[in-house]
């Protein structure tokens, strides 16, 4: 399996005008996104993740730095990591039924949403800005042939196309830090019934350093991104009837995951960043699961 293998025919992506310059800025920044370390990962089993690991190394399964199939090791390493990290989000949407529907806000290329589908064998409905990810998530639905349960659509996550009250749980997996939070969570509330569990993994800046470090704002320049503070998350969640049920830092989790991928010839240069913040406190990996009350 390769990336560029996905060529079955399906539907291009609806393309509606973006709400806001900056959306506008954020769906083209995502259509021209082809990094090696999101592709030749997802070309170990097919499912493209925009988003990082977590757990500790498999030293055992590495091997040798020395060896001719180090890098390959490697690849499937990082990789097996941030599949790990889309386990521990599902683990937290609580008990979903085959007729459920899910809703992934900020899908990427839907490795999470076929994850989901996997795990639960209900409906998963993605929605990016970008419609390069949208078209890319439906073919890889479409080669799974589950494309009756899989589908991602273009469209903004502050608005989306769902009833209020159909979705048994929602997520973001990193892609909070592109919106206001209070939209954000207004639209996760209105769409989830009530009971029903809001996830999310982020990297939120940490109140407790001050303010926003020179490597959080190094990620933000990077990304595009406005990095919330957890404080933001809480607040946001509180005024939208989201009760926290656990807060976990991932932080420690997630640094073995960014100190590999250093080592690795994926690096992007913002490798760095990542390790010098979450080293020095300013910035945290989280994972929030809260219900809708
Ligand atoms: C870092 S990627 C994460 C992708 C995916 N959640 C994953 O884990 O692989 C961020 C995603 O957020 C999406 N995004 C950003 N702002 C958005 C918005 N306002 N509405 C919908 N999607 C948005 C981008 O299009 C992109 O797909
Ligand atoms: C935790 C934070 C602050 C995340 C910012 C959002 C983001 C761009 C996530 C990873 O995407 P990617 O997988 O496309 O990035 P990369 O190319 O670095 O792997
Ligand atoms: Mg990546």
């Amino acid at each position: 399996m390769t990336n560029t293998d996905l060529t079955a025919t399906v539907a291009p992506a609806f393309i509606p005008s973006p709400a806001t310059p900056y959306q506008g800025d954020i769906a083209r920044y995502w259509d021209h996104e082809a990094r090696p370390v999101n592709l030749r990962l997802g070309d170990v089993d097919g499912l493209y993740h925009h988003h990082y690991g977590i757990g500790d190394i498999d030293h055992a399964a590495l091997g040798d730095t020395e060896d001719s199939t180090y890098e390959k090791k490697l690849i499937a390493e990082l990789h097996r990591l941030e599949s790990a990290q889309a386990e521990v989000l599902l683990d937290h949407l609580g008990s979903i039924g085959r007729d459920s529907t899910l809703v992934d806000a900020g899908c990427g290329r839907g490795g999470s949403m076929v994850m989901a589908h996997q795990r639960f064998g209900c409906k998963v409905e993605g929605v990016t800005l970008s419609a390069k990810q949208a078209d890319f998530a439906n073919r890889r639905a479409h080669e799974l042939g589950i494309d009756d349960s899989v589908r991602a659509r273009v469209c903004n996550m502050l608005a989306m196309p769902f009833e209020t009250g159909q979705a048994a749980a929602s997520w973001n997996n990193e892609s909070s830090m592109y919106v206001d939070l209070d939209d954000l969570f207004a639209e996760h509330s209105r769409v989830l019934g009530v009971g029903g569990r809001y996830v999310t993994i982020t990297g939120c800046w940490n109140p407790r350093y001050g303010q926003p470090s020179k490597w959080v704002s190094q990620i933000n320049a990077h990304f595009e991104c406005n990095i919330h503070s957890r404080r933001e998350y809480m607040r946001a969640m509180a005024d939208n009837r989201l009760v926290p049920q656990a807060v976990i830092d991932l932080t420690p989790a997630t640094l073995p995951y960014w100190e590999l991928r250093a080592t690795s010839s994926l690096v992007t240069g913002i490798e760095e960043a990542f390790i010098n913040s979450y080293k020095d406190g300013s910035f945290q990996y989280l994972l929030i699961a809260a219900d809708r009350v």
